[in-house]
Order: C-alpha cells, then structure tokens, then sequence
C-alpha cells in the first residue's frame, strides 16, 4: 500500500543573518528528494513553497531584540495552517526549510493533533532562547522556547493555542553549542539532553534505542526536527551556524534507520540547508540521503 506524504517548502531566511538558506527548498529538491521518497513507495504531494516575504524597511527596526519579527510569524502562521491541513486529510507532513524558525510553524500545526507530541530536535543548538536571553536577536534560535510557550505572543500563540509541547517530551540530540539562558532552562524543565558528551559515551546506538524507548511510552506522535548543523560541518558545510565536534554521516544515517524501525514517527522537518554556504549541494545531498533511512531505505 502506498503511503501519502505531503511536502511542504519553506525558504525562510529572516529568522537569522545569513542570506542563502531560503534556497534550502528547492536545493533538497534538486537533490532528488520527491524520487527517492517514490522509490521507497510513498505518494508523493509535493505542495510547493509557503510565501514568504522579504525584509523591507518597515520591519527593519528590531522588536524585543527579535529580528523580522512580523514576517517570520507570517509565514509561520501560514506553514501552520498548512500543516494542519495535511495531517486531517490523513498525509505525513514532510517540511523542508528554510532556517529552523520554522518549525514554529510547524509544531503549531501538528501538536493540536496530539495530547502528547514528543519531539527529537537533532541539532548542534537548543534554539531554547527567547528575546531576553538571545545572543542574536535571530528566531532561529528559538523555536524550541517558543513551542514550550516562552517568547513572545506573535510566536507562541499562532494558531490560537500554548504551549505546543511539554518540556519532559523533548529530546535533544547532538548539542554542543548552548546559550547561558539555554541552559538553566533545560535544568528547571526537564528536557531531555544527549549533548556530544553522551553521544560519545554511550554510542548512538543506546542514545537512540533509550530516546525511542522513552518516547514510545509517553507519546501519542513524535516529530522530528533535524538541523542540519547537528552533523559535523565537514560532512554538512552548506549551514549558516556551523559548530565543530559533530555528529557524523554514519551515526546520522543510524539514528535515521533506527527511527525507520521503531515506527514512531508522525511528522518531520529537515532545515538550515544554505546553498551559497555549500560545496555543489553536498548538505542537501546529504539531506536527501538521511530522508531515504528515515523513510525505510535500506542496504539490504
Ligand atoms: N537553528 C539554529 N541554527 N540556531 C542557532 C542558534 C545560535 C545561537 N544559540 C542563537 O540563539 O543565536
Ligand atoms: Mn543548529
Ligand atoms: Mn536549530
């Protein structure tokens, strides 16, 4: 039986200060993602891109040290609703972004499907700041705070309800670059953390069979949120914030196999690919093969 699987592009780049990342879409999808998935037997819908406006000078003064502010909850709110959309007429919603503020958008629009939505944010970042506690002023470090209902109310309130997510159903995986606010947030909620310490530690194999385990048991749907960034910048380079000491290809390409099997998942997104920062589409290359493992791609 073939599966039904809608993608959604986002080329949102107002959420940091590197231009290039709102081409993400389109290089995922010059890297072969729609054939890959029908490959693997999936339907594919491939919706196009979410509008999304450009900064002008209107919006330019930043608001609460949250830079493009309106824009970036535009779109979101617009991804949201598409997203919601998908998952009543029954299709995984497959977003390909585009910088990491928009998985704003995305979580609004899944978790009102779910009492518990459990999340893996495979990433080099906890994107758990807010305005107070940014280094930045960039959103893409802080849709996680966001979704926990933390930040702003253009942000957290899209789509009329907060928070998205529960803290205890928040797995991090591949940090290795948090924020002095990041942290003592993690501390006082109770989100779970396989930083590179652990991941050295333990092995990718424990880190994901104990993320899975722990899921499973308190979950009614689980999203994946992959940044690119969360791998090794000498294995995914085409990324705006790239952090050294990361995840590799072959650990990354397990934990995709490994949630392949556990059948756990009910959405994805797959962001920060930035064309101009890449060498010829090597991250969406990468992106592209990383999607084939988590859609039961297999060597044998
Ligand atoms: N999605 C990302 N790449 N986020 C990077 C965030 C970097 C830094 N923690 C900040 O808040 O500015
Ligand atoms: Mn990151
Ligand atoms: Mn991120």
């Amino acid at each position: 039986m073939k599966k039904n699987m809608s993608i959604i592009g986002v080329p949102m780049d107002l959420g940091q200060s590197r231009r290039g990342v709102d081409m993400g879409p389109s290089a995922i999808r010059y890297a072969g993602v729609v054939e890959t998935l029908e490959n693997l037997n999936y339907d594919i819908k491939d919706l196009g891109d979410v509008p999304v406006s450009r900064p002008d000078s209107k919006y330019e003064k930043q608001e609460d040290n949250l830079r493009n502010l309106q824009q970036v909850a535009d779109a979101n709110q617009k991804l949201a609703e598409m997203v919601d959309k998908e998952i009543t007429g029954n299709h995984f919603p497959l977003v390909l972004g585009g910088d990491h503020s928009i998985a704003i958008g995305s979580l609004a629009g899944i978790a009102k499907h779910y009492e518990n939505l459990g999340v893996i944010w495979y990433d080099a970042h906890g994107d758990l700041n807010s305005g107070d506690t940014s280094p930045s002023g960039n959103i893409h470090g802080m849709p996680l705070a966001v979704s926990l209902g933390i930040g702003n109310e253009k942000l957290t309130n899209i789509l009329g309800y907060q928070p998205k997510i529960k803290p205890e159903n928040i797995v991090i995986i591949g940090a290795r670059s948090l924020d002095p606010g990041e942290k003592d947030l993690i501390k006082e909620s109770g989100i779970n953390v396989y930083s590179m310490h652990e991941v050295d530690r333990l092995g990718m194999p424990a880190v994901m069979s104990q993320a899975i385990d722990y899921l499973k048991n308190r979950t009614d749907g689980v999203h994946l949120s992959l940044d690119l960034d969360g791998l090794d910048p000498e294995e995914a380079p085409g990324v705006g914030t790239p952090v050294i000491g990361g995840l590799s290809y072959r650990e990354s390409h397990l934990a995709m196999e490994m949630l392949a099997e556990s059948n756990i998942l009910t959405s994805a997104e797959f962001v920060e690919v930035n064309p101009i920062l890449d060498h010829k589409n090597k991250t969406a290359t990468v992106a592209v093969g990383l999607i084939g493992s988590l859609f039961g791609e297999k060597l044998k």
